[in-house]
């Protein structure tokens, strides 16, 4: 058996949702390019689960199905209310969108007309919940969604409470756009892998969301302000990363498994980061981010991924750092469910093997003479 360490290489599924070729990333055919300027997020999650963009008449179906299912169920919003104030919002996520299952009595019905059912009502809900987290753990009370609102919309006012300026639903709805899909990640690949047992849509998707959340994928967003943060500066960008790489840190936001010559979603989070910190009269952390981009490509020649201007994006956008992989969750939700009806649809379950490098030829010990 040879071993190809973090399945580097490894092509472990056909999938028609989303490909990277070449460096350049489609969704069902079409560029994220094309999407990012000129699609609305409703659609690209249509696109997903359907494999072609809406006719207008499914776009309004879908807004109203969205708009109808946002609500959460009692319980729910009990159980969030119950939540230990000082916990992770995506540990919160997890154990809530684990929680949902108990809530619907169909949970366990994995025919595709249900599925679509619990995608649809799972992309609805969630950004309904990590609204309602962060303003729970801000001792405010959570804000209702409006039907009527387009789901971008909709987060950005049940997050602050208020009307949401248009700036800030354009650039949510692209980063939401952004993030959707992406092959197979390895959060993806946890709901592949959970799906192919035949286990519920629910289990599926908590074991995506606990795997997104690590520093090494999602993760890295959160880690990325966290890091701009500490510098604090632009003059001391050279001094701590220098340092870093000098102790062989890993920088969050740069580097990726499968992009060599640059994730193409960074440049779209760069021209968004640039635009918001000229609308906020703030260039400090587009500016601190930039020359990190500068210093990493030339010192490591890694580039930036998709994460690394998001954080900065993000935060001019008034976010705060522990919402940004939640964020992340919200638009993944999309791909992720995509993924799930796509591996129910033409199952195996997923077992591969290891190689065994353990000792070899014991014996069982009596406790009384190890
Ligand atoms: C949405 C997403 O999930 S995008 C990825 C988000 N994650 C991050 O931004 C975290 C930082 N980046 C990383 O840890 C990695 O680049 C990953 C996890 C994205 C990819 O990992 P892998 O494909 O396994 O690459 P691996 O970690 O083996 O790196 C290869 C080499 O580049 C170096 N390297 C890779 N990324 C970085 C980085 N961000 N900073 C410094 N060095 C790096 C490694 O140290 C290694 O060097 P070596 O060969 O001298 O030991
Ligand atoms: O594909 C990956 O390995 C990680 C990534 O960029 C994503 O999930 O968007």
């Amino acid at each position: 058996m040879s071993v190809a360490k973090g399945l580097e290489g490894v092509v472990a599924l056909t999938s028609q949702i989303s490909s990277i070729v070449d460096g350049v990333l489609t969704y069902r055919g079409i560029n994220i390019d094309e999407l990012a300027e000129k699609a609305s997020f409703e659609e690209v999650m249509f696109l997903l689960w359907n494999g072609r963009l809406p006719k207008q008449d499914e776009m309004d179906q879908l807004k109203e199905q969205l708009g109808s299912q946002a609500q959460l169920p009692e319980g729910i919003l009990k159980h969030l209310k119950d939540y230990p104030r000082d916990i992770h919002p995506m540990a919160a996520l997890r154990t809530a969108v684990s929680s949902l299952a108990m809530f619907d009595p169909e949970a366990d019905d994995n025919s595709q007309e249900v599925n679509r059912r619990k995608a649809i009502s799972l992309v609805a809900k969630v950004p309904t919940i990590v609204a309602a987290l962060y303003r729970l753990n801000k001792g405010m009370d959570p804000v209702e969604p409006k039907s009527d609102y387009g789901y971008a919309k909709n987060f950005v006012y049940m997050l602050h409470g208020k009307e949401p300026e248009e700036t800030e639903v354009t650039a949510i709805d692209k980063a939401l756009i952004l993030h959707a899909d992406h092959e197979l990640n390895a959060s993806t690949f946890a709901a592949r892998v959970s799906t192919a047992t035949l286990t519920d849509m629910y289990s599926a998707i908590t074991a995506a969301i606990g795997t997104l959340k690590g520093p090494l994928h999602g993760g890295a967003n959160e880690r990325v302000m966290l890091m701009l943060e500490e510098i604090g500066s632009l003059d001391r960008v050279e001094e701590v990363i220098k340092q870093k790489l000098e102790n062989k840190e890993k920088i969050m936001g740069f580097g990726h498994r499968v992009y060599k010559d640059g994730d193409p979603r960074a440049k779209h989070l760069r021209e968004m980061s640039r635009q918001l910190a000229e609308l906020n009269g703030d260039q400090k952390w587009y500016q601190m981010s930039v020359k990190i981009n500068e210093l990493v490509e030339e010192t490591k020649g890694l580039k930036p991924n998709v994460d690394f201007y998001s954080a900065s994006t993000y935060h001019y956008l008034g976010i705060p750092r522990n919402l940004f992989t939640p964020i992340f969750a919200i638009s993944r939700m999309s791909g992720w469910t995509a993924h799930v009806l796509e591996q129910y649809s033409d199952n195996r379950l997923i077992r591969p093997r290891a190689e065994y490098t353990g000792p070899v030829n014991q014996s069982y010990i009596p406790v009384e003479n190890r």
